[in-house]
């Protein structure tokens, strides 16, 4: 076995990722901890007073976990242990923490922290919907991308990278990003959690808006007229931006 050979699966042609890159401890103890949330919140549902706490607890699991395996199966050169993508900033961390302690406050103090009303059943099917679509969109944009897609905006044009308007990219042209928002979103609408829907809806809204602005003037260097097209005729999917 030749060097090449030793650092080449056998059924792709990726190279292996980069070690330096993904300490194996640390993604170890990241995935046992996701599947251990998991493994809780399943059996939870079953007898919780309020299913939407622990179906909250299941989405950010599968979600984080979901960014680290399709980046690793789909990406494998970029992947490393920022891909579970649990590293995103105090401010996600900050919201996700809100969203945590407000379902958990309501739920003790509370009344309308149940599915007994249709008001609150039509909410929570709402909520389920909105992230079922945006999971399996933020999943379907990572694997159509490719190598093409990175976490982190690239700021030079790699010689991999191609511009992607097939597939899901027909319909929006940020589908990751779409997908993100409407999971997001969704989750705070299955928790019942009026403050944290708000703050989410707002702080997302507002990030995108910037990250799409930034990216495309990217893009438009990288790509030129061909973007340009591209933009033209494919909408975001997120009210307000354009
Ligand atoms: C986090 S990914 C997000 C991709 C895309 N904005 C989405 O929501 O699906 C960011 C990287 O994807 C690249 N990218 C964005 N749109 C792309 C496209 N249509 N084709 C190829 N690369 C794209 C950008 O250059 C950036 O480095």
């Amino acid at each position: 076995m030749n060097d090449n050979e030793s650092v080449t699966s056998s059924k792709t042609d990726y190279p292996y990722p980069d070690i330096k890159e993904n300490p194996l401890d640390e993604i170890s103890i990241t995935s046992y901890i996701l599947g251990t949330v998991l493994g809780i919140s399943v059996p939870w549902l079953i007898n919780a007073k309020f299913v939407g706490f622990p179906l909250y607890l299941i989405s950010l699991s599968a979600f984080h976990f979901l960014e680290f395996y399709v980046t690793a199966k789909f990406n494998p050169l970029k992947v490393d242990s920022n891909s579970f993508l649990l590293r995103n900033g105090s401010g996600y961390s900050a919201a996700q923490l809100l969203a945590i302690c407000e379902c958990l406050i309501e739920m003790q103090f509370f009344s309308f922290k149940s599915l007994s009303t249709f008001h609150t059943k039509l909410i929570f099917g709402l909520g389920v919907c909105l992230l079922v679509v945006g999971q399996v969109a933020r999943s379907t944009a990572m694997i159509t991308c490719g190598r093409s897609f990175s976490h982190r905006i690239m700021q030079e044009k790699q010689d991999d990278h191609q511009l992607v308007t097939k597939g899901i990219y027909q319909y929006s042209r940020h589908p990751s990003y779409f997908g993100f928002f409407w999971w997001a979103v969704g989750t705070q609408l299955i928790c019942l959690n009026p403050i944290s829907f708000i703050v989410f809806t707002v702080v997302l809204w507002s990030f995108f808006k910037k990250r799409i602005q930034h990216e495309e003037q990217l893009l438009i260097k990288f790509f030129g007229k061909e973007y340009l097209d591209f933009k033209e005729t494919v909408g975001v999917g997120i009210p307000g931006i354009h």
